[in-house]
């Protein structure tokens, strides 16, 4: 597997910039409900960001404002300096639930975006071949998404995510349905896929290991709505193996700071979930 050539445009400012941003959504009772309140985070070009808080305080609703999915309510969003208005040029995504088609095989599932682009069907066809050789699933062209494993069908999503060379790339707990082994050895290939794309990551997950692992930053979210609690700086050198630094004592310390740091927040929301049913 080779990594990609660097592709990522270059602008001088942050590549995500949220300045106090708020999200407010219409409830049925009329009274507005608070997804995110006064988030400000910036994520340079080829940084990778990981998004950790707990259980439904408005991670992907922070995502969702990068990506353009949804307008935020006040505050500002801006994606290589121009506020964020629909879906920002140079977006991959990759969501826990893959965007795999079952009716296509895994070539045509890797060229679907190029030719949505309104790229031939044989050029199209060309890169995808390299992005299957990439993610390591070469002579599985013609297999269909129901013949792989969850595995396979992931690196088939990360090839149609890499395949637009974005220069953003938004990923919402792309692993979390996976085997522990099967999650680190997808890790291990997204950081070498990444490096040197000079794309800007942001990632959410709740496994502190995977948040700790990936990145160069650990945002931790407050209890929701979410805003920004601590930022713990990932000081741990590049490349990465994760079944390796995740062994060594400064990874111990960072997830003691990332957990002492995420703790109270966990416990003000399971506290509230308590007092729900009691
Ligand atoms: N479109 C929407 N309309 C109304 N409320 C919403 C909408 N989207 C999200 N919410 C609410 O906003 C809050 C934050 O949701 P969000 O999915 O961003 O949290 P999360 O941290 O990603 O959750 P999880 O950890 O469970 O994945 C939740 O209370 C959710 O119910």
């Amino acid at each position: 597997m080779t990594a990609p050539t660097p592709t990522a445009r270059h602008t001088a400012g942050p590549a995500i910039s949220l300045r106090n941003a708020t999200k407010m959504f219409a409830t049925r009772s009329g009274d507005p409900f608070t997804a995110i309140t006064d988030v400000t985070i910036d994520v340079a070009a080829g940084e990778f960001v990981t998004i950790v808080g707990p259980t439904g305080c408005g991670k992907s609703t922070t995502l969702s404002l990068v990506s353009g999915l949804e307008p935020v309510t006040s505050g500002t969003v801006h994606v290589h300096g121009r506020p964020v208005d629909g879906i920002p040029d140079g977006v991959g995504y990759m969501f826990q639930s893959d965007a795999v088609l079952p009716w296509k095989n895994v070539l045509d599932n890797v060229a679907v975006g190029l030719r949505y682009r309104g790229l031939g069907r044989k050029e199209a066809h060309e890169r995808a071949r390299d992005w299957v050789e990439r993610v390591g699933l070469a002579g599985f062209e013609d297999r269909y998404p129901h013949q792989l494993s969850g595995g396979m069908r992931k690196r088939v999503a990360m090839a149609q995510s890499l395949i637009g060379e974005p220069s953003l790339l938004l990923l919402d707990e792309p692993f979390g349905a996976l085997d522990v082994q099967t999650r680190e050895l997808m890790q291990d290939e997204l950081l070498q896929l990444w490096s040197g794309t000079g794309a800007a990551v942001v990632f959410v997950t709740h496994d502190l290991t995977e948040a700790i692992a990936l990145a160069d930053r650990v945002v931790v979210m407050t209890a929701g709505p979410a805003t920004v609690k601590n930022i713990v700086p990932v000081d741990l050198p590049r490349p990465r193996k994760v079944e390796e630094i995740r062994l060594t004592p400064e990874f111990t310390e960072l997830y003691r700071t990332v957990w002492d740091s995420l703790r109270e927040e966990v416990e003000i929301t399971r506290a509230r979930g308590a007092s729900r049913v009691a």
